[in-house]
Parts: structure tokens; C-alpha cells; sequence
């Protein structure tokens, strides 16, 4: 263990390893205690609060060695900079837009995110959402169109050829491959999905940005009958110009995430097919692997062995891929995605929903399961 990370600050308690972490974070106490990071302290100390109210003077209060994360919380220079404790940031999402990591790195605070952790669940999530609008392409095979083809864009693609539809895939990024074969217009013109799977990067971060990708030209390229799913990050689409176009060309769009969320206007909800609540990756699966993820990366930072896993912690899983291709009428048992987009409308107050209501409905979601998929 760096002799540096503990008891760095003159006020803290000697072997004790506090830790401050979004209360959101699934089975916290279970990877963070001192029997699992034995050696690094005698005691382990988890401060659980709102992802929203870690504020600079809170972590100043607590003078915390850890810090972990959801998307949530912008770790940056105005959080950090009168903070001299925090030597390790784990964030237990995939996404990482919400991270300064050149800031991080600057001040030599070890980072890790959970790449990957709920891969299955948002791709699940896609399937979910195109057969609850569409049940006809359970025979009648769609072309799909995937827009970033990293860990979810991919892991969707295989569901896809598994049933037999076609893929069309754009990433810059990444080498041609057999999904991977399309350009952005391509996808655009030719698909009868689009779904979106691409990190939220702006033209100084990346020669391919995708802050706005999806525009009044974009759409414009995209037959009105295109279903449009997007359960990336919200501002990959331009809001404005996605009612404009869903006013004139009544497409059916979904969206998991939202440019000005967690405030959502009605007027945005009303024009969607299927609105949900940021609950793509929101699987027992998906959360305890990010859960792990970051305990992982701890771990390693400490040189500490991992000795928790998310296997003892998982109860037998009764939802199957296999089952459910075989048995298209269970797919509202393994997930009625209805109910998600019922319920943020019923919190609708005053022409838009609350962040609150927004916030509120995630924290005290009831974790659907990942479908095994033994297949891939
Ligand atoms: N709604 C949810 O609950 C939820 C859950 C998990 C992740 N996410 C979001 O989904 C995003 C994708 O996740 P992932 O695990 O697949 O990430 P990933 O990093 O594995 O893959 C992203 C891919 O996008 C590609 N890309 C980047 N810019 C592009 C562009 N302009 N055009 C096309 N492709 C581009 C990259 O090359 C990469 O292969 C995350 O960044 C996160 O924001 C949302
Ligand atoms: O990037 C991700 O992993 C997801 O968007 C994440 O699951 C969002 O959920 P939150 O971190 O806000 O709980």
C-alpha cells in the first residue's frame, strides 16, 4: 500500500479508511469494509450521501481518502481544488462525461470507472423498447442501426444477429469489422432502429464529437417511419431539433436520457413513444458489476487481493435470453418497460418533471435482472 494514501490529513483518525460515496452505489457496505480491505486500515468508514450534494465543503467537512461516484457528480477542479485527502476516485458507471480525469491526473488521484458493467442491461433495455413499439419485428427481422459499437453498441449487435436482423454499424474509432461496415449517413438513411451508444464528447475533446450528433440535418437524413432509441447521454440528440422533427414527421423516438435532465419539460415527454428515467443500465446485475468494478480498481491501488465478489450476492436468476426468443409473450415479465415510462408521467407537475421526481424515481427503483444469455 502507498504509505501516502492514509492518514495523509492531521485530523484523521490513525487506520481508519473513509470513504465518501453516492448513497445510489449498490451493496457499498458489502465490497467496502475492513475485512475486504484488510491491510489497507483497521477500520472502514462509508459516508453515504446524495450524488448531488457531494459539494466541495462536504468532502472539506470529511476530509474523506476515497471518493465514489455515480454520473451524478462532476468531480473537477471545483470540487477538489481545496481538498488535499481524496487519493482515489472510482465513479461505478460506465459513462464518464461527469469526470475531469485530465484534472485528476494532474493531481495524481488514482481514477477508475466500471466500463462495460451494465453492457447487457442497456442492450436488454434497446431490445425491450423496440418490441414493445414494434412486436412484429419478432418475425418480420429489422435492419438496425447502431451508432458506437464499444461495449453496449457491440453487445447489442450480437443480440441482433442472434435474431437473425441486420446490423449496420458506425464508429470512427474502431477498425471496420463485420458491424462496424457503415458510414454515419448510411446508418442514418438505411436503418429502420437507430440506437445510440456513443460516450458525450465535445469538439475539444474528440475529432469525432458527439455532443449534438444527432441534429435537424441528422434527422433530416432518417425516413419518418425510423425508430429512434437513445440511451446514451442526452445531449448526443439537440432536443429542440428532435420535437421539431417529431412534429413534423410523427416518428416514434425513445429516450432513457434527456439534454436538460433531470428537469424534463412535459412538452419533451408528450412527444416521445417511450420516455423512462435514466434506468437503461439500472439491472441487480449491471449495478453490483459497477460496484465491483470500482472495489476492483481499489483494490489494485492499495495492492490489496480482491476478495469480494458479485457472485454470492446474486440470487438465481429465472430470466433466460434463450427463453424469452423462444417465447416472445414473456418479454413484459422479464421487463414491462411500460411501467418505467407510466411512472415518469405520473410525476409530470407543472409542465415538467421535477428533478426531484426525477432523482427520486431512480434512487428508489426496483432493480430489474439482466436476462442470462449463456449464448454470447
Ligand atoms: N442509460 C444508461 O443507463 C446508460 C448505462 C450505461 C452507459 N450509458 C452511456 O452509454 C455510453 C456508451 O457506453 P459503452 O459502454 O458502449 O461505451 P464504450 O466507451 O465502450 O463505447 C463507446 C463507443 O463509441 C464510439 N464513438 C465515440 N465517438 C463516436 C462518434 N462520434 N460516432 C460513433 N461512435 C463513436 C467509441 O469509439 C466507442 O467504441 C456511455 O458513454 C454512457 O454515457 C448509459
Ligand atoms: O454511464 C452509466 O453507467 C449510466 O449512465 C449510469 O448507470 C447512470 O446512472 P447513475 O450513475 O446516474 O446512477
Amino acid at each position: 500500500m502507498p504509505d501516502t494514501f492514509l492518514n495523509h490529513t492531521p485530523t484523521k483518525k490513525a487506520h481508519t479508511l473513509t470513504i465518501v460515496a453516492d448513497s445510489n452505489i449498490a451493496s457499498l457496505s458489502d465490497f467496502f469494509n475492513a475485512h475486504n480491505l484488510a491491510g489497507a486500515a483497521e477500520t472502514v468508514e462509508i459516508i453515504t450521501c446524495a450524488g448531488r450534494e457531494i459539494t466541495a465543503d462536504f468532502l472539506a467537512n470529511i476530509q474523506p481518502d476515497v471518493l465514489l461516484v455515480r454520473s451524478v457528480t462532476p468531480v473537477n477542479e471545483t470540487l477538489l481544488a481545496d481538498n488535499n485527502s481524496v487519493r482515489f476516485v472510482g465513479s461505478a458507471t460506465i459513462g464518464t462525461d461527469h469526470i475531469d480525469q485530465a484534472y485528476l491526473k494532474a493531481r495524481g488521484i488514482a481514477f477508475a470507472n466500471a466500463a462495460g458493467c451494465s453492457k447487457h442491461s442497456v442492450a436488454q433495455y434497446v431490445l425491450t423498447a423496440a418490441f414493445t413499439l414494434r412486436p412484429e419485428y419478432w418475425h418480420d427481422a429489422p435492419t438496425l442501426g447502431i451508432i458506437g459499437l464499444g461495449n453496449i453498441g457491440s453487445t447489442l449487435a450480437l443480440y441482433a444477429k442472434d435474431l437473425g436482423w441486420q446490423v449496420l454499424g458506425y464508429d470512427p474509432l474502431l477498425p471496420v469489422s463485420d458491424v462496424n461496415n457503415s458510414t454515419l449517413d448510411e446508418v442514418l438513411q438505411s436503418s429502420s432502429i437507430i440506437s445510440l451508444h456513443v460516450p458525450l464528447t465535445s469538439a475539444q475533446q474528440s475529432d469525432y464529437p458527439t455532443e449534438h450528433l444527432i441534429d435537424a440535418e441528422a434527422l433530416a437524413k432518417m425516413h419518418k417511419d425510423t425508430l429512434l432509441i437513445n440511451s446514451a447521454r442526452g445531449a448526443v440528440i439537440a432536443e429542440a431539433d428532435l420535437l421539431a422533427d417529431i412534429a413534423k414527421t410523427e416518428r416514434q423516438v425513445v429516450l432513457d436520457v434527456f439534454e436538460h435532465e433531470p428537469t424534463i419539460a412535459a412538452q419533451t415527454s408528450d412527444a416521445l413513444s417511450i420516455a423512462t428515467m435514466h434506468i437503461a443500465g439500472y439491472t441487480l446485475e449491471g449495478k453490483l458489476r459497477g460496484t465491483q468494478m470500482i472495489y476492483d480498481a481499489l483494490c489494485q491501488t492499495l495492492g490489496l487481493p480482491i476478495v469480494q465478489r458479485i457472485e454470492p450476492l446474486l440470487p438465481a436468476n429465472p430470466y433466460h435470453w434463450a427463453a424469452l426468443k423462444d417465447a416472445p409473450q414473456l418479454l413484459p415479465e422479464f421487463y414491462d418497460i411500460m411501467q418505467d415510462d407510466a411512472a415518469l408521467r405520473a410525476v409530470v407537475t407543472e409542465g415538467q418533471v421535477q428533478g426531484k421526481d426525477f432523482d427520486g424515481l431512480r434512487r428508489n427503483y426496483p432493480l430489474r435482472r439482466e436476462w442470462a444469455f449463456a449464448a454470447f
